[in-house]
């Protein structure tokens, strides 16, 4: 048994990614705790409350085998989970028949940011140490994966995570591609709702280092990643690429909800008090992700727009497939992108 549990260990450290971490984490205790259902719960705050999404599921199917359920957002949380991740304690419920569900929470720099649900038979003082156990090495090893996807200063997705996060994205797409395949409704419902790519750069962003110094530029590149991660919703991947320069991925939407959703994020940036900074403005290039697209294809696309938004005055967004169509927006003066007090 020490053995065996010495490997779940090893097996479970092995992991280089969260998703990964995830399964390893599951199998686990299906393995070593026995359970019907056993599943992973992230909570984001966002503008309007909670979301809480079911990462991960196990669901045993016989003594032998078991299915995973697939990612999905939880509408209605029950009150045992939201009790969990309020107040990140373990709570435990037990139903007549002997069935046992149990909520243990999970915290990233003492926050709570989600909880692992297992549902089996009442479980033993020796199988609730060896689960706290799991989820605890599960929790650090959590951090230091999480460390090394962010940007050390905004905390956003770094660039180095790029490449993988957006292969994921384009894997489900093509996943989803062949399942709408299927009748015509959904071939017209697909080929109007795709995945974005939008560049973002702030404008004329060496006046403020220059005038104030790169903590102050440091600060107002915070304060922006701050205001992206209100703003977007938790399932949009937010990157910072490097310097003054970000990159956000958006699960498919249309043409008309992309290009509003990001004029409001500019007209949002245009309203903020910066440090120092009077008025900051940025520009967006934006692509689409097809599903069969390289990652590499849709960053130069993007960043061609991009180019044509700095040279058509900054302060806007310009669409690849229509470099000819921007957004009409205030024109900044060339030289005054950045209003300095
Ligand atoms: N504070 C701070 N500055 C950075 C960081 N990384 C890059 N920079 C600065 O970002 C500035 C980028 O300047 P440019 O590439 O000339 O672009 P810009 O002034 O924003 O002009 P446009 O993009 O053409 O509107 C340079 O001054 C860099 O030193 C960082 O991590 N912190």
């Amino acid at each position: 048994m020490q053995e065996e549990l010495l490997h779940s260990v090893v097996k479970l450290t092995k992991t280089r990614d969260v998703d990964s971490l995830e399964s390893s984490l599951l199998s686990t205790i299906h393995e070593f705790i026995g359970c019907q259902q056993v599943s992973i719960y992230k909570s984001t705050a966002v503008k309007t409350g909670l979301v809480v999404e079911c990462s991960l599921g196990l669901e045993v199917i016989d003594q032998k085998q078991y299915c995973w359920k697939e990612s999905e957002i939880i509408e209605k949380p029950s009150s045992e989970l939201l009790s969990c991740l309020n107040s990140a304690c373990i709570i435990a419920i037990q139903s007549h028949d002997g069935v046992e569900k149990r909520w243990i929470p999970i915290t990233l720099s003492d926050q709570p940011i989600g909880a692992i649900t297992i549902v089996s038979q009442a479980l033993s003082s020796a199988d609730q140490v060896l689960l706290n156990a799991f989820c605890c090495i599960y929790e650090n090893y959590l951090t230091i994966l999480h460390e090394n996807e962010r940007d050390k200063l905004t905390g956003l997705l770094n660039r180095q995570t790029f490449d993988k996060k957006l292969k994921q994205l384009i894997e489900k797409q093509v996943v989803k591609h062949h399942k709408t395949l299927k009748s015509n409704k959904d071939r017209l419902e697909h080929k109007e709702s795709v995945s974005w790519l939008a560049m973002l750069d702030i404008d004329h962003f060496k006046q403020v280092n220059d005038s104030y110094g790169h903590v102050c530029g440091d600060e107002v590149l915070l304060i922006l990643a701050q205001t992206m991660e209100r703003f977007f919703s938790p399932t949009d991947l937010l990157f910072r690429f490097g310097g003054e320069e970000f990159v956000l991925v958006f699960e498919p939407v249309t043409f008309e909800e992309i290009e509003s959703l990001l004029s409001d994020f500019v007209a949002l940036v245009r309203r903020t008090k910066f440090p120092f900074v009077d008025k900051l403005t940025v520009s967006i290039g934006v692509s689409k992700v097809g599903p069969y697209d390289f990652p590499i294809h849709v960053l130069e696309n993007a960043d061609r727009a991009l180019y044509a938004a700095k040279d058509n005055g900054r302060d806007q967004i310009c669409f690849f497939d229509s470099l000819t169509h921007c957004p009409e927006q205030p024109k900044g003066n060339e030289d005054d992108g950045v209003d300095l007090f």
